[in-house]
C-alpha cells in the first residue's frame, strides 16, 4: 500500500529553495504605475532630500517660536506682517525677531522662521500687525527639509514588493520608472473528468471548474502573469501534453486535482514521466492540503494542488510565499491582525492546521470565530476573513487564546 511520506513546511521550504536555484525571472524596467505588486531587483536610495525645503503644514503665519511664548487669548503677541509666500515659488523673504510672514499649507518657510501659527489663532489688524493668540513650539506645523526622506537614505531593499504608497514615494523622489524582476509566469491546469466551464451545459455528475478562477486570480493578485489555463480530463497522456506545452513558457505550472491516490489521480505520474527531476514531494504535513505534489521538470516548477477548492487555494497561498522568497523576493507576506478566540478549536497533531475564521469586532478587540465547513466548500473561504494557524504539535487552541489571523 502506497502512503504519503509527508514533509513538514520547513522541509518544503528547503526543497523549494534548492529547486528554485536555477530559475531566473530576469529583469525589466517598467513605468512607475506598472510597478504595482512587482518586486524590486535592486535597492533604492533617495536621490534628494524630501521635502527639499522647509514647508508649512498649515495655512498661517511663519514665526520665530520664541516670539509667541506666553501668548494667549488675553495677552496676544504682536508681530509685524512682512508679506506673503506664494505657493510653488522660492522666497527671498527673511524674518527677524518680532516679524512674521503669511504662508499657505505646503508653502516654503521664510529664512529665520522655525514654526507656523495657524490662521485661526491670529487676528489680522489693518496696519500690517498680527495678534497671535497662541504660542507655538519650534518645529510646530512644519515639515522640515529631509524630514520625510534624507538624500542617499535607502528606502527600499532589493526584493521589496511595490505598493501604491511606494510608487507615490518613488515619484516624489523623481523616478519615472523602476527596475523589477520579470513577472512569475504561471500556467494553471484544472484536472477532472467531471469539470465543465461556467456557462457550459451541466449534466448531473458534472462540476463547474472553480480552481482555474480562484488560482488565476490569486496569481494576478500576487503580481504574477497567468500565461495559459486549461481544463484537462483525468487522462495522463493529455495532461503530459499540456504540461509539456506550458513548460516552454512558464516558470511555474499549478495543476489542481488528481493529487491523491485514486485510480484516476494521474498528476504525479504525468510529472514524473515528462522529465527530471520529476516529483520530489508527495504529501505535506498541512491540513487542508495533505496530498500536495511538488516537482520540477527542466526549469519549470510543477505543483500539484489538491483538487478540493479550499485546499487548492490554501496550499497555493502557503507555497507561493515560499516560492517568491526562493526566487529573490522578500516573500508575499499575508496581512495579519490579532484577535481572541471565541471558542475552543480542536486539532489533530501531526499537521499544521489552517482554520478559516471570521472576525467580529468587539468594542475592545477582535473576537475570532471559526467558520466551519469541509475543504470541498469554497463558500467557507468566502465567509471567512482569514485563517488561523495551529502548529503541528498542538491539539488545538483554547477559547480566549490570542491568535494571529492571516487575512485574505
Ligand atoms: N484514499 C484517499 N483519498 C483521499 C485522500 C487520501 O489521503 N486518501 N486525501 C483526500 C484529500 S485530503 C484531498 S484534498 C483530496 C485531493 O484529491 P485530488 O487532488 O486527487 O482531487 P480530485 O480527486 O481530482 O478532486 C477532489 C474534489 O475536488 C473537486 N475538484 C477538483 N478540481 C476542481 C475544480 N477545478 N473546481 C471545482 N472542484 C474541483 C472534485 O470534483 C472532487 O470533488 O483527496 C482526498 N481523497
Ligand atoms: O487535505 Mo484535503 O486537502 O483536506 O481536503
Amino acid at each position: 500500500m502506497e502512503l504519503f511520506k509527508t514533509k513538514s513546511i520547513n522541509e518544503v521550504q528547503e526543497i523549494l529553495r534548492s529547486l528554485s536555484l536555477d530559475i531566473s525571472l530576469g529583469y525589466e524596467e517598467v513605468a512607475l504605475v506598472e510597478g504595482l505588486h512587482r518586486i524590486l531587483c535592486n535597492s533604492i536610495e533617495s536621490p534628494r532630500d524630501i521635502p527639499e525645503f522647509n514647508r508649512s503644514t498649515v495655512d498661517g503665519y511663519a514665526v520665530k517660536a520664541a516670539d509667541t511664548h506666553g501668548a494667549n487669548e488675553s495677552i496676544p503677541a504682536m508681530l509685524k506682517n512682512m508679506g506673503e509666500i506664494e505657493m510653488g515659488t522660492n522666497t527671498s523673504i527673511e524674518i527677524n525677531t518680532g516679524e512674521c510672514v503669511y504662508v499657505p499649507t505646503g508653502g516654503m518657510m521664510p529664512e529665520g522662521s522655525d514654526s507656523v501659527v495657524m490662521i485661526e489663532c491670529v487676528e489680522e489688524m489693518d496696519n500690517d500687525l498680527i495678534l497671535v493668540h497662541q504660542s507655538v513650539a519650534a518645529g510646530e506645523n512644519t515639515l522640515l527639509k529631509g524630514e520625510d526622506m534624507k538624500k542617499r537614505e535607502v528606502i527600499f531593499d532589493k526584493g521589496h514588493r511595490l505598493r501604491p504608497q511606494d510608487l507615490g514615494l518613488l515619484a516624489g523622489m523623481g523616478f519615472k520608472s523602476v527596475h523589477v524582476y520579470g513577472k512569475l509566469k504561471v500556467g494553471v491546469i484544472s484536472t477532472g473528468d467531471e469539470l465543465v466551464q461556467p456557462g457550459d451545459e451541466l449534466s448531473l455528475g458534472k462540476v463547474i471548474d472553480m480552481n482555474t478562477y480562484s488560482i488565476s486570480a490569486a496569481v494576478l493578485e500576487d503580481g504574477g502573469e497567468v500565461v495559459d489555463t486549461a481544463i484537462v480530463p483525468d487522462d495522463i497522456e493529455i495532461l503530459k501534453d499540456k504540461l509539456r506545452i506550458m513548460m516552454s513558457t512558464c516558470h511555474l505550472v499549478l495543476v489542481s486535482g488528481g493529487s491523491s491516490m485514486g485510480h484516476r489521480d494521474v498528476t504525479k505520474d504525468a510529472i514524473n514521466s515528462i522529465g527530471d527531476p520529476g516529483v520530489v514531494v508527495h504529501g505535506i504535513s498541512v491540513k487542508p492540503g495533505k496530498p500536495t505534489i511538488i516537482g520540477k521538470v527542466g526549469e519549470t516548477l510543477m505543483i500539484g494542488l489538491p483538487g478540493q477548492p479550499v485546499s487548492a487555494l490554501v496550499v497555493y497561498k502557503i507555497l507561493i510565499n515560499i516560492i517568491m522568497k526562493a526566487l529573490g523576493g522578500s516573500g508575499l507576506k499575508m496581512s495579519t491582525t490579532k484577535g481572541k478566540l471565541a471558542v475552543n478549536i480542536p486539532s489533530a497533531p501531526g499537521r499544521e492546521h489552517y482554520v478559516m475564521v471570521r472576525i467580529d469586532k468587539d468594542e475592545a478587540e477582535n473576537v475570532v470565530h471559526p467558520v466551519h465547513g469541509k475543504s470541498g466548500m469554497l463558500s467557507m473561504m468566502s465567509k471567512a476573513d482569514g485563517f488561523v494557524k495551529i502548529e503541528s504539535n498542538k491539539e488545538g487552541l483554547n477559547k480566549g487564546t490570542d491568535v494571529t489571523i492571516y487575512l485574505f
